[in-house]
């Protein structure tokens, strides 16, 4: 069968009947991989993120700034508060993402990846099928996807961004990128004893950033299934958001997972770290391992971008190689 036929895609996104009935053979996880009837929640830090940036940094952000390391080196993940990013513009692209989820599959195919080929095979680009089809062999996560180049702008392939998102995605990214340069990174460089630009010159040049839009239907037998299996981010870091605060993220931590709460604030962003902050902090900081269970009852989008530095710049960064303390380090 071709790959750009709809009969494929149909085969490779998840059932839209399947509610009501069972699950088809190619979602059921190994037995050892399926979800825990029972998770405990995680003690996820909030941390305003305000407190940490520009001028109140020196004077109000001490406990902000325990938190902060507390995160990065256990968890690897934590949710930010006071960060900038517009309550209308995170509600927008919330809004955005799901109606595109809710359009007929030949809606959706019109941003297939298959549309041009392999033309974009480096990055799967587009809506669907590839990175489900090179599951083929293994489980499929139970999730309807659509993965974008968002940086360098000018390698955008705006041809397969709906029309309907592709201001406000560009809006939501240029207020995130302003929290994660200017923030973010710059409070994790610190706390390794780095200079505020640290890591945001590790993106600069040719830095990549992507989006990735998942929609995971509501699901008979959440018991036998996952929306996403057991990874961690090839990125600096990731920025989520979720719609609505459905559930369904969960952490790996010694062996057992946790679910991931819903932040008290719905305008909270999550963070992860990723594999190349863990590998230039030399293991100092934790890239967190996640996974995504399903629901029987409500559906969940999410909306993560990954921070991705050239490959020229991931090394391990030599002060901390060379054996300084992560803890005794500073400006
Ligand atoms: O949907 C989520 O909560 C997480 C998605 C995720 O981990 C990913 O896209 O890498
Ligand atoms: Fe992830």
């Amino acid at each position: 069968m071709e790959a750009n036929t709809m009969q494929e895609a149909a085969m490779l996104l998840v059932p839209e009947n399947a509610a009501g009935g069972d699950v088809p053979k190619g979602y059921i996880m190994p037995v050892e991989d399926r979800p825990t009837a029972y998770a405990p929640v995680a003690p996820i830090p909030v941390i305003d993120i305000g407190l940490l940036s520009g001028e109140r940094k020196a004077d109000s952000g001490d406990e902000e700034t325990a938190k902060l390391r507390s995160a990065l080196e256990s968890w690897g993940i934590f949710m930010v508060t006071n960060h900038g990013v517009e309550p209308r513009v995170i509600d927008a692209m919330c809004s955005a993402s799901r109606e595109f989820f809710q359009r007929p599959l030949e809606e959706k195919m019109k941003y297939s990846q298959a549309v041009d080929g392999d033309k974009y095979e480096d990055y799967h680009q587009g809506y669907g099928g590839k990175e489900l089809k090179l599951e083929h062999k293994s489980t499929r996560d139970w999730v309807d996807r659509m993965f974008l180049q968002v940086e360098p702008q000018d390698h955008r392939q705006l041809h397969l961004w709906p029309e309907s998102f592709r201001d406000v995605l560009h809006e939501y990214f240029v207020q995130q990128s302003s929290l994660v340069n200017k923030s973010l990174l710059p409070a994790m460089a610190r706390l390794l004893g780095f200079d505020d630009d640290f890591f945001v010159e590790k993106l600069q040049g040719r830095a990549l950033t992507f989006a990735r839009l998942s929609h995971y239907p509501s699901c008979p037998r959440p018991d036998l299934v996952l929306g996403v299996k057991s990874h961690t981010d090839a990125t600096v870091v990731t920025v989520l958001m979720v719609d609505n605060n459905v559930s369904g993220l969960q952490v790996l931590k010694d062996d057992v997972w946790y679910d991931v709460p819903s932040p008290p604030d719905p305008h909270a962003l999550l963070i992860f770290v990723g594999d190349t902050t863990e590998m230039i902090s030399s293991g100092n900081f934790k890239a967190s391992v996640h996974r995504v269970v399903t629901n029987a009852q409500n559906e969940r989008t999410s909306v993560a971008m990954f921070y991705v530095p050239s490959p020229e710049e991931i090394a391990p960064a030599d002060d901390l190689v060379n054996g300084s303390s992560l803890h005794g380090a500073s400006k």
